[in-house]
């Protein structure tokens, strides 16, 4: 067993962070040191102290804000009783990824470096501040910091001489071992496990409702280059219930003829059975699920929508079509069907798509949390939804604010006025309304990454740019900006 233990813990909201953490697990391995890859919250963080050498992989996401999947490790890292000394042992390292053009650069990275220096670690080289705005992307930055990475590691922890470096083009160890299996292992059939259940247990990962397919059709035109589709289930039955902004996981499975295709291609004999067991306790997660033969029936299976977005599997629920309960419908946000064109800015399932003309018609009263009063909206390309909302939300005479960088056109259809002001952001040439007298206006900002949409700027707002800055900081605090952005 190669030593000594190497730990990648990795903070990742849709992957990337995770992608360079396994990438620094396979060199590691060429590099013949025990190495353990897991996400922050995965990792049982009270045994940190006693963790030799250690890489934080971080993302940045929201406004400065850390990835879900590191959020318990971010509140308990930050717990002001933590003892100076706590982490004096460790040798770390912190390579952030983020985006200069959001206000808040690697705003986590940073942050946790400074904190582990705090409680006493030992940097063993500057942090790596991936940035998505260079030309090469992150790995501008990863590349060259990598290379200076295992210099002071391997300086530290030399690879015994008769072993060396393994070298690129040399396949590493397989991470499993397969096992072909004299006979079938008696296991009951997906339909038969279904049975079993207990109708009263609500669909899970080990049993999943089996929901038929309804209706499968392409939303996007039929000259656009993307096949985007929405795609509706039957669930009657599943006790299932779900609402804005929920997600849900569906298991796919692979289809008879590329089954049959990939047997033959690697000598395989499909009804054969095997076992496939990670080498390491890291590799678990991957071994999970592991099934070659296709199964009968046109069936999903549908688990219960989870509250939350996490990176793989899942898949966001539009809210257009929720009239009719017991279909679920997993798609995108219509697209407009002048261009055929997918909104991209506000994800389905935010307050705003809910106001989609063509859904149940229900608009929330408030984004998130929100206390009730003047409401200022960003939209990157605002559509009928937003006009819809902008309609039922805002009050008759109070102040609203339409942002956007597309906005020519957004005053038609009936927008309550006056008192409601459209602006535009960047390239907004041609828009028609002009902010009405009194409206007290935030500004424009660029239009871009949320981060730089709003950043009230002297020309509109009469703001310092400091005064600015903090206005807008106010407006997060107080819950009374909120984005929710695709990027
Ligand atoms: C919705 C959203 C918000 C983001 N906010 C920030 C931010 O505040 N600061 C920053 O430096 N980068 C920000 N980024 C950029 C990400 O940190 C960057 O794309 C990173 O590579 C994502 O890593 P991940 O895929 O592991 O989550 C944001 C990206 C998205 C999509």
């Amino acid at each position: 067993m190669p030593t000594p233990r190497l730990l990648v813990l990795f903070g990742s909201q849709t992957g990337t962070a995770q992608d360079v953490s396994e990438r620094l697990g396979r060199e590691a391995r060429r590099r013949r040191l025990g190495c353990l890859v897991q996400a922050l919250d995965s990792y049982p963080v009270v045994n940190l102290i006693n963790e030799p050498l250690v890489i934080f992989v971080c993302a940045t996401t929201g406004q400065g804000d850390p990835p879900d999947n590191m959020k318990n490790f971010w509140r308990f890292i930050f717990r002001k009783n933590l003892p100076s000394t706590s982490l004096c042992q460790m040798d770390f390292a912190v390579l952030g990824l983020g985006d200069s053009s959001y206000a808040k650069f690697n705003f986590v990275a940073k942050k946790l470096h400074r904190r582990l220096l705090q409680l006493g670690g030992s940097a063993l080289l500057p942090m790596c501040l991936g940035d998505d705005q260079h030309e090469l992307g992150p790995d501008a930055a990863i590349d060259p910091w990598l290379h200076d990475l295992w210099k002071k590691v391997l300086d530290l922890h030399p690879v015994p001489l008769d072993l060396g470096i393994i070298p690129t083009g040399i396949p590493l160890p397989s991470k499993f071992t397969l096992q072909f299996l004299e006979e079938a292992p008696v296991t009951h059939s997906e339909e038969q496990h279904v049975a079993r259940m207990d109708p009263q247990d609500p669909p899970s990962e080990l049993h999943p409702f089996l929901a038929p397919m309804v209706s499968n059709q392409r939303v996007t035109g039929p000259l656009h280059f993307q096949d985007v589709r929405l795609i509706e289930f039957d669930i009657t039955g599943s006790g299932l219930s779900f609402t804005a902004g929920d997600v849900v996981l569906i298991q796919p499975k692979n289809i008879a003829p590329h089954v049959q295709q990939f047997c033959q291609l690697l000598g395989l004999d499909p009804d054969q059975c095997f076992t496939l067991q990670p080498r390491e306790p890291a590799g678990a997660r991957e071994a999970a699920g592991v099934q070659l033969c296709p199964r009968p029936g046109g069936a999903v299976r549908v688990l219960q929508p989870a509250p939350q977005d996490s990176p793989g599997g899942f898949v966001r629920l539009p809210t257009h079509g929720w009239s009719h309960p017991p279909r679920l419908p997993v798609g995108p946000r219509p697209p407009d069907p002048a261009t055929g064109l997918l909104h991209r800015l506000l994800p389905a399932g935010s307050p705003l798509e809910a106001a989609d003309p063509r859904g149940c018609g229900a608009v929330p009263d408030t984004p998130q949390g929100a206390p009730p009063g003047p409401l200022l909206l960003l939209a990157g390309v605002p559509g009928p939804w937003t006009r819809k909302l902008l309609v039922l939300r805002l009050p008759p005479a109070g102040p609203g604010l339409l942002l956007g960088a597309r906005v020519e056109g957004a005053g038609e259809e009936g927008l309550p006025d006056p008192g409601h002001s459209l602006l535009p952001g960047a390239g907004a040439e041609g828009v028609r309304a002009a902010p009405a007298p009194g409206t007290r206006a935030a500004g424009v900002g660029a239009a871009g990454p949320p981060g730089c949409l709003l950043l009230p700027r002297r020309e509109e707002g009469g703001l310092s740019s400091p005064d600015a800055a903090a206005y807008l900081a106010r407006l997060q605090r107080t819950l009374r900006f909120q984005t929710e952005t695709w990027a």
